[in-house]
């Protein structure tokens, strides 16, 4: 299981202070809206100059028409990341049509589908999308590894049942750890480490419990421990 840092600071200076505390660790680092709107490609070379090993996650969440979704992939895939992401309720087509544009890059992105937000429970989930999560998510799964992706952005809980039904080398990074049972805020599917081993996961995602701490390069230190 590997370690992705969410970098979700107030400005770039705190995100590259952050970076810079934790240059020595083999980690992700994921880079959202907040701060890919604000500071832009610029911010992802500062990234790479502080350690050109980090690995970026662009966590972009695309959502658009197929054509939309495939330009921004292509051009995505021009700049120096190493994964990111598209909504899986985007459908089929726009999955396969992202994939079948990346296809001429020798070295492409990570492709991964988000299937359930883990901002969810089962009752606010059931509200908009109609159905329970479980079956939600292993249906945008299977369609995720039908049309190529790489794997999908899901909660913990939902983990081992996807890669029972894909392929257990289709990966799982979920959002909403609390590693040592920290408190949940906006996240509801939350779980921590050991629960994220059992359940197979490729990756974590942990933002709050480690820029909000005191000393973040602490708490990397001790997850990359329990790992
Ligand atoms: O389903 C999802 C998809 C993405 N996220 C993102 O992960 C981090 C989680 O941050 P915490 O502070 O550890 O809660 C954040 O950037 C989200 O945008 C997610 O939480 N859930």
């Amino acid at each position: 299981m590997q370690l992705c840092v969410a970098l979700d600071l107030p400005s770039s200076k705190e995100n590259l202070q952050l970076v810079q505390t934790l240059a020595k660790y083999d980690i992700w680092l994921k880079v959202g809206f907040r701060s890919f709107i604000r500071d832009g490609q610029d911010f992802l070379d500062k990234i790479k100059e502080i350690n050109p090993n980090f690995k970026i996650f662009l966590d972009l969440k695309l959502y658009d028409i197929p054509n939309t979704m495939a330009d921004a992939a292509e051009e995505i895939a021009k700049m120096d990341v190493d994964m990111f992401n598209i909504h899986a309720s985007a459908g089929k087509k726009a999955m396969q049509t992202v994939m079948e544009r990346l296809d001429k890059y020798e070295k492409r992105p990570l492709v991964l589908a988000v299937t359930a937000l883990t901002s969810f429970d089962y009752h606010s989930f059931k509200e908009i999308y109609g159905t329970d999560i479980e079956e939600k998510a292993k249906e945008f799964a299977l369609q995720s590894y039908q049309a190529g992706l790489d794997g999908v952005v899901c909660s913990v809980y939902e983990s081992s049942m996807i890669k029972h039904e894909t392929d257990k080398s289709f990966l799982t990074l979920t959002p909403g750890i609390r590693p040592f049972g920290e408190k949940s805020d906006d996240q509801k599917r939350v779980a921590d480490i050991e629960t994220a081993k059992k359940e197979k996961v490729d990756i974590i995602v942990v933002g709050r419990p480690v820029y909000k701490s005191e000393e973040p390069a602490k708490v990397v230190e001790k997850i990359l421990q329990a790992l």
